[in-house]
């Protein structure tokens, strides 16, 4: 498609909570998703969600009463909103940029009514995330994939999906610069070994729903490094396990003692799924796992920052944007996500219960359900994860 008439971006992120209070039900929409946590019944869907929230809000309100009682998650995006809108300004393109978040405010459901209330003509549809997986970018096409089902003024739209972007020239550059910046104030510049933590997603997400996450992520570290063009030794890990279940290896938290005990004494951390500060970024990274090294004998920890509106990385956003919108369109079919049969956990003992006798069995598993639920919330180790599911 060509640029004409009112033309839009609409931004993908994720959400967090702004206050403490809105913790809960911040983890009640995340838990609530099926790209999230995938279960054999969807009559589980919600409920699980309910217990989850219920139990793990308190904890979780710990960690956001740390980085100041709330996630900056909206204030940063909004900040890329403008800055992209006014880079796109300077090059001559009068384009509106929206922000939609999958679990917290703004919704991306009030963005696209925003595009709808302009009469957007042509919209660019831009996840923040650069690498992609079925868990972030691939849950937020799904919500507007369902809304565009639905409302035939929508159809209307001549849109385009970018389904990731890690390997963008100006976006390497701007993390080069960052990291640069950091190696400089180092002890021991030539050598000391750069950490790239990326967020982690369930094992069965890559090997059998055919997530690209995995792929994307090692593509990125490659291509970071690349263009680095520096001799320290790097090393990939991924943090922010949640569950029973077996994430993406190797885990932050076990490669961190583990370079501390080859006799390293200096890190550089480098986040690299998000392009924001976040509770990732601002406790995990800054607060637990900044100790854990310390107490493993690392004695100099030091974290890159997130790219938020570094200049360079904003103007790759306009430029990204402006290619879209010249090049053919892809649309949310095209981009890659598990088929309706993909199952995100083990369920071939649960099968037996999606034959005629569903309805029947439903009901007799459901008190079971929960209760196993509750006691694997509770434990880590109950029977659902005996049997696979979590
Ligand atoms: C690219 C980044 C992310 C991937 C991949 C991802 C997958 C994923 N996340 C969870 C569970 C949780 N995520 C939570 C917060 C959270 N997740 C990301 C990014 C990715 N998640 C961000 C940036 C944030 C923080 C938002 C903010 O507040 O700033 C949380 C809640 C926080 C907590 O209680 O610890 C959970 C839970 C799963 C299960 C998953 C893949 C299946
Ligand atoms: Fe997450
Ligand atoms: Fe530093």
């Amino acid at each position: 498609m060509t640029a004409m008439g009112r033309v839009g971006v609409l931004l993908l992120n994720l959400g967090g909570p702004e206050q403490l209070q809105d913790v809960r039900p911040f983890l009640y929409n995340l838990f609530s998703d099926p790209e999230i946590i995938r279960l054999p019944f969807a009559w589980m869907q919600k409920p699980l969600a309910w217990m989850i929230s219920t139990i793990r809000y308190k904890k979780s309100q710990e960690n956001y009463k740390a980085i100041g009682g709330g996630s900056p998650l909206r204030r940063i995006t909004e900040e890329q909103a403008l800055a992209l809108q006014g880079s796109l300004q300077e090059k001559g393109q009068d384009i509106r940029v929206y922000v939609g978040m999958r679990y917290w405010n703004p919704f991306t459901e009030e963005a696209v009514a925003k595009i709808k209330r302009d009469q957007i003509e042509q919209l660019v549809i831009l996840p923040l995330y650069p690498q992609f997986s079925i868990s972030t970018s691939g849950s937020s096409f799904r919500v507007l994939e369902k809304l565009w089902q639905q409302d035939p003024s929508l159809q209307k739209i001549d849109y385009t999906v970018i389904p990731s972007w890690y390997n963008r020239p100006g976006y390497l550059q701007a993390m080069v610069e960052l990291i640069a910046q950091e190696i400089a104030h180092c002890e021991n510049p030539e050598q000391v070994p750069i950490f790239f933590s990326a967020h982690g997603v369930p094992v069965s997400y890559v090997e059998e729903a055919g997530d690209p996450y995995r792929d994307e992520i090692e593509g990125c570290t490659a291509a970071i490094m690349q263009t680095l063009n520096r001799p320290n030794p790097h090393v990939l890990a991924y943090q922010s396990r949640v569950g029973p279940v077996e994430w993406l290896k190797p885990y932050t938290e076990e490669a961190i003692p583990e370079l501390a005990e080859q006799g390293v004494k200096e890190l550089v951390v480098v986040p690299i799924s998000f392009v924001s500060e976040h509770i990732e970024t601002l406790e995990e990274i800054d607060m637990e796992y900044r100790e854990l090294a310390e107490e493993s004998g690392i004695e100099k920890f030091h974290r890159v920052p997130a790219l938020n509106t570094h200049p360079v990385f904003i103007n790759d956003l306009a430029e990204m944007v402006i290619e879209a919108l010249d090049a053919p369109n892809i649309k949310f079919s095209d981009v890659a996500h598990p088929g309706k049969q993909t199952k995100m956990y083990p369920q071939e003992r649960w099968e037996w219960g999606l034959t005629t006798t569903a309805e029947v069995w439903n009901g007799r598993l459901a008190m079971l359900g929960m209760m196993a639920i509750l006691l694997e919330i509770i434990t880590g180790q109950g029977p659902l994860h005996f049997v696979g599911l979590l």
